[in-house]
């Protein structure tokens, strides 16, 4: 649960969130984050360095040759010289050009391969990062996803995938920019040495004259990511309660709690933009400064030489786009950071807790059950008591008790979905958690008491997901579950759109749609979760009769309160407080 604070910001009410521990800021800590998510791609970023490098390579030479050329043309000569001074190496104009065409066609080439590759290294990570991502909260424990906020996987394949991925984009650009700038300091030391390393100790100070600059702008980076996940819980609860919040009225008081946390966030980003933005800019600057300085200087005490300095004034200018490139990269990439340590506490918490999938695969139900069961969603505090019952094939059992007293909880650990505290659950003889999942769900239907509709059309709502079953299977079912008439008067039959953002259905409709969903494959047991509350009478009085077709066939478990519901059943169980009573079948209606 998030509270409002007195500064009517959201702020986490604390258990339920795990603490995000602090990235480290400093380019090693940012290099090691990226790395992470590049993960098995690393070989492919050393490739991209490697070329990048080369082609750093070429153009310190083609920057060479423009400055040779430019020499040889204010000297009024026509020969430019091409490298070290005591090479003599000594080319026409037209010939050095010619030879910087062949440098600028090879960098072009070059550029495809390297572009392919800086593109390839961020597009696979986000790939690999929102499959593990979906696959690991999909195969989440329930146990484990009751723990956490809503909009948890909206916001990890979103919003933290797409930051991840520019967090490779930064690393891959930056270590680009480290190969390019060393491909030019190279080529700067190979031309004249010394006059390369008094510009590379510039550098140094300049960086060194600006740190105390850029330490006063330094935020903390994990202030926008905390608050963005508050933020995101609560967008997706205002987007699940939008009905009610326009019926109270409330719209304004929602806005104005959101946007507190909004206007936080972006405040805290905000100062890590003007520091991103800020100090590449002051070294770009102090670093133009000082070359000036340094050629003034040098101006002022050799009466010759100053040759060499043109091409290497021209090469560190070059340099420093490389350098601010780095900056701004490191900078993104530091603001990115603590998304990348959450995506990864996240993925470690969803993958430790993986649901386990069972290996025993079962063909028949055969008899379900329950014996000394108990359920505690906190330790210690039971919510199912000692259960035991068993049920045989083809019963029909209806479960009764009063709201909150555990038919829910009971539901969940019958369909695998919750594993008992202590207790044994078995079916056809086999401990329930060691049935394979995937042959439980073939042997089980279940129908939830808020079942949902999918954007898709009539079959693909009553298939769900399961593609091995062909149309005349869904008209069966639909037929079983009454609502085929319904379907067939939609404007497109089988195939109308329905669900979220398109066509609605009556709340009556959607439930035996729900139920034809359920019986998909004539499972042989289904479990329906108060199928026919708060339905017109007409859904309620076909639903009884899928209900009372259904009976003998298949083994039914049935929550439910209406007398007209529990008379078809053949037992009545009774939960109250977490304690399961048998009733005596006369004793039905009085109950319910
Ligand atoms: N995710 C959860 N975490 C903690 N406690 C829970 C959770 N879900 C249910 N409970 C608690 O477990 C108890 C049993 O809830 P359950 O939903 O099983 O009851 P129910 O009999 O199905 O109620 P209803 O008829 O209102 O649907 C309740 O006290 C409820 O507060």
């Amino acid at each position: 649960m998030a509270v409002e604070n007195p500064r009517g910001t959201i702020a986490a009410s604390g258990s339920d969130r795990p603490a995000l521990p602090p990235p480290s800021g400093g380019p090693l800590g940012v290099l090691r984050n990226g790395l992470a998510v590049i993960g098995p791609d690393r070989k492919r970023l050393w490739g991209t360095v490697a070329l990048a490098f080369v082609v750093g390579v070429i153009e310190t030479a083609l920057l060479y040759m423009v400055a040779a050329v430019a020499i040889a043309i204010s000297g009024n000569s026509h020969l430019a010289r091409l490298g070290p001074a005591d090479l003599g190496i000594q080319v026409s104009i037209p010939s050095a050009c010619g030879i910087g065409l062949a440098l600028v066609a090879t960098l072009m080439l070059l550029s495809i391969p390297l572009a392919q590759l800086m593109a390839s290294l961020s597009t696979r990570a986000m790939l690999r990062l929102r499959g593990r991502m979906l696959t690991a909260y999909l195969h989440s424990s329930l146990q484990y996803r009751d723990t956490q906020r809503e909009g948890l996987l909206q916001q990890l394949v979103g919003e933290y995938a797409l930051r991840a991925e520019n967090s490779v984009q930064q690393l891959a650009l930056g270590c680009v920019g480290v190969a390019m700038f060393a491909a030019v300091i190279a080529g700067a030391i190979v031309s004249s040495p010394l006059l390369a390393l008094g510009l590379i100790i510039g550098l140094g100070i300049t960086f060194a004259l600006l740190a105390p600059v850029t330490k006063r702008f330094r935020q903390d980076v994990t202030k926008p990511v905390l608050t963005n996940r508050e933020i995101v819980g609560h967008v997706a609860q205002a987007a699940r309660i939008g009905q009610e919040i326009s019926a109270f009225h409330v719209a304004d008081a929602v806005a104005r709690q959101l946007l507190g946390g909004i206007k936080i966030a972006a405040t805290a980003m905000g100062k890590l933009r003007f520091e991103a933005r800020l100090v590449p800019n002051l070294f770009q600057y102090g670093a133009i400064g000082l070359v000036l300085i340094l050629i003034a200087a040098l101006a002022s005490t050799s009466a010759g030489g100053m040759e060499g300095v043109a091409p290497l004034a021209l090469l560190l200018v070059r340099a420093l786009t490389y350098v601010r490139q780095l900056q701004r990269s490191f900078h993104t990439a530091r603001e990115m950071a603590p998304y990348i340590t959450a995506v990864e506490t996240e993925l470690e918490q969803l993958e430790e807790h993986a649901w386990d999938t069972g290996s025993h695969a079962l063909t028949a139900l055969e008899s379900l059950r329950f014996e000394g069961v108990n359920y505690a969603y906190k330790p210690g505090e039971n919510v199912l008591k000692d259960i035991s019952f068993s049920i045989d094939q083809g019963e029909m059992v209806g479960i009764v008790g009063p709201s909150g007293s555990g038919k829910s909880t009971l539901t969940g650990v019958l369909l695998r979905l919750r594993k008992q505290t202590s207790g044994k659950v078995t079916a056809a003889g086999v401990p329930l958690m060691d049935v394979s999942a995937e042959s439980w769900a073939a042997l089980t239907g279940y129908v939830p008491q808020d079942s949902r509709l999918i954007f898709g059309t009539a079959a693909d709502n009553i298939r769900f997901f399961r593609p091995g079953f062909s149309q005349e299977q869904i008209e069966t079912a639909a037929r079983a579950a009454h609502v085929h008439d319904e379907i067939m008067a939609l404007p497109h039959g089988y195939d109308t759109v329905i669900g979220p953002g398109a066509r609605g259905l009556s709340g009556g409709q959607s439930q035996r749609l729900s139920i034809a969903r359920a019986l998909l494959g004539q499972p042989a047991l289904i479990v329906m979760d108060e199928p026919t509350s708060a339905l017109d009478a007409r859904s309620e009085a076909l639903i009884s009769q899928t209900l009372a077709e259904l009976k003998g066939s298949a083994t039914i478990i049935l929550i439910a309160h209406r007398p007209a519901t529990l008379e078809l059943c053949d037992r009545i169980l009774e939960v109250r407080y977490g304690v399961l009573t048998e009733l005596p079948t006369q004793t039905h209606a009085a109950k319910a």
